[in-house]
């Protein structure tokens, strides 16, 4: 047993253990949580006090979390002393327990020290975060149909431009990086022809890899694998037009996932299209289907053509009897869109999407801009989940203009607690919340968040520790 130098772990549960990376859950398990900055003192008593009411009413004492207190930023550096963010007594409780939940914790934009939350997902490897975006009837929102949204961000949580590898503009090695690279790193690259990185510019490293991207597009796949009708599906949303070797990678890497490990049970758009025009005229040529799949075909060179009925003959001679005469449609559909489209579609046709695989930077945008439109940064949780261990925190940050005043809204936190639940597999206790925030809000017993938007506006709105007591209070009754 790991001692920890200023932590007293609870007297009574026990750990989880994770086999073959699902969790194995006692009926008492302990639970480490760091309370985080800004609003995390108002967020964090109100989740866990839902929570624990959620837990005694589904299992009236035969379960209970063991909350164990652990530290990160600000809290941290007042127990562990100055410049202590991330106290190795808080790594040590979170690897032995292999959970936490967590409030928001401070970055600083510029200097200063590097993003804890980044930080965590990489220590802990927790490669996939999960960010569930879905309407609870009477959430006030700017978009007419909100209720049509209910998709899932997978976001990659280790890779991309947050690695964290980069320098200064002032920074002396990276100017001879910059250096390096433009005397030889380029001209060695005989297709980048004569450009160059101005001198004095910052550089950043944006790595995406193999392996990185096939094991997060596994578990989308697997999500989608457990939905139903169009909502098994998944996006690969990348920007890989511009960025070929790494969002673009990540696109077809997700496709080859797709199109190997997961044969039997997916399929991709084009390929859809093709065994659906095969479908309505079993006679079609095989140069039909590719003029049909490419509106353009005709104006194509014929060595274009060709690579098109290359693919239309190969898609033909390897599934059309596995997933031919519209088996396709019972699959997962795995399809792709660039990036920049995917945040115009999600508002104008929100009802296509249902799990989007992006990556970092993508989805740390897309994730709040989908919040938006079903209620905004308040209504918005969130998993990192790895293979060893797991951390459930909100999407949004501290907000540091509602810290302590027991105002903002901690439905985010509330549902990254209801995954929680979920992923120890206690569904009656997250039945319970999913209810209850939404009886709650059905009910005009909001926030100032929704309260301000709602028609009529609710006045006065109620409070973070009142809205957790009307979650509690909206509970079904047994
Ligand atoms: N995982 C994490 O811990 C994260 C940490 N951060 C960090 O948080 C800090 C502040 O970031 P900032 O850019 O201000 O973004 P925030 O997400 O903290 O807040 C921006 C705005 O979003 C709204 N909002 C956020 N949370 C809630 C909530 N629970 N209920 C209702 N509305 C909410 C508020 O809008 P309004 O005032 O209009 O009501 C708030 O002013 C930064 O240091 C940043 O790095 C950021 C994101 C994630
Ligand atoms: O770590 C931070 O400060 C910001 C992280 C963030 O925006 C996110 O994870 O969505
Ligand atoms: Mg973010």
């Amino acid at each position: 047993m790991p001692a920890f130098t200023r932590l007293s772990p609870p007297s009574q549960g026990t750990a989880i253990r994770f086999e073959g990376g699902h969790p194995v859950v006692p009926d008492e398990p302990v639970i480490p949580f760091i309370r985080g900055d800004g609003t995390g003192v108002d967020i964090w008593p109100a989740t866990r006090r839902v929570l624990d009411a959620a837990v005694q009413a589904a299992y009236g004492g035969g379960r209970r979390i063991q909350w164990f207190k652990i530290y990160a930023g600000d809290e941290a550096c007042q127990r562990y002393g100055d410049f202590q963010y991330l106290p190795e007594d808080t790594l040590t409780a979170i690897r032995q327990y292999g959970i936490a939940i967590k409030g928001p914790l401070t970055t600083p934009v510029g200097g200063g020290i590097r993003s804890l939350n980044v930080t965590l997902r990489q220590l802990f490897d927790l490669y996939c975060c999960v960010r569930p975006c879905r309407y609870y009837a009477g959430t006030p929102s700017p978009h007419r149909h909100p209720e049509e949204l209910d998709v899932v961000v997978y976001r990659e949580n280790t890779e991309d431009i947050y690695i964290g590898v980069e320098w200064a503009a002032d920074d002396p090695v990276g100017q001879e990086l910059l250096r390096h690279l433009n005397e030889t790193v380029i001209p060695a690259n005989g297709k980048l022809g004569k450009r160059q990185l101005r001198p004095g510019s910052g550089l950043g490293i944006k790595p995406v890899s193999k392996m990185g991207t096939q094991r997060h597009v596994r578990r989308a796949i697997r999500h989608a694998l457990g939905l139903e009708g169009r909502k098994r599906h998944v996006t690969l949303v990348h920007k890989g037009n511009i960025m070929k070797f790494t969002e673009g990678a990540f696109r077809d890497w997700g496709y080859e996932l797709a199109t190997t490990e997961f044969r039997a049970v997916c399929v991709t758009e084009r390929e859809s299209w093709v065994l659906d025009n095969l479908a309505k005229d079993p006679q079609l040529s095989v140069e039909s289907n590719a003029r049909a799949i490419d509106p353009g075909y005709d104006n194509l060179t014929p060595a274009k053509q060709e690579v098109i009925c290359e693919e239309v003959g190969a898609i033909l001679d390897s599934i059309s009897e596995s997933h031919g005469q519209d088996r396709w449609r019972r699959m997962v559909m795995v399809d792709d869109r660039i990036a920049d489209s995917v945040f115009q579609q999600l508002q104008t046709r929100p009802g296509e999407y249902s799990v989007l695989a992006t990556l970092n930077l993508n989805g740390d945008y897309i994730s709040d801009a989908a919040a938006a439109i079903v209620g905004g940064l308040g209504m918005a949780p969130g998993a990192n989940i790895g293979d060893d261990a797991a951390i459930f925190e909100a999407t949004h940050g501290t907000a540091p203009k509602h810290a302590g005043l027991d105002r903002i809204n901690p439905g985010s936190l509330i549902l990254s607690g209801q995954m929680m639940l979920e992923f120890l597999g206690w569904h009656e206790a997250a039945a319970l919340v999913n209810h209850g925030i939404g009886q709650a809000i059905a009910n005009r017993c909001v926030t100032y968040d929704l309260a301000r938007m709602m028609d009529p506006p609710v006045d006065p709105p109620l409070k973070c520790s009142e809205f957790a007591d009307a979650i509690i209070h909206h509970f079904p009754q047994h």
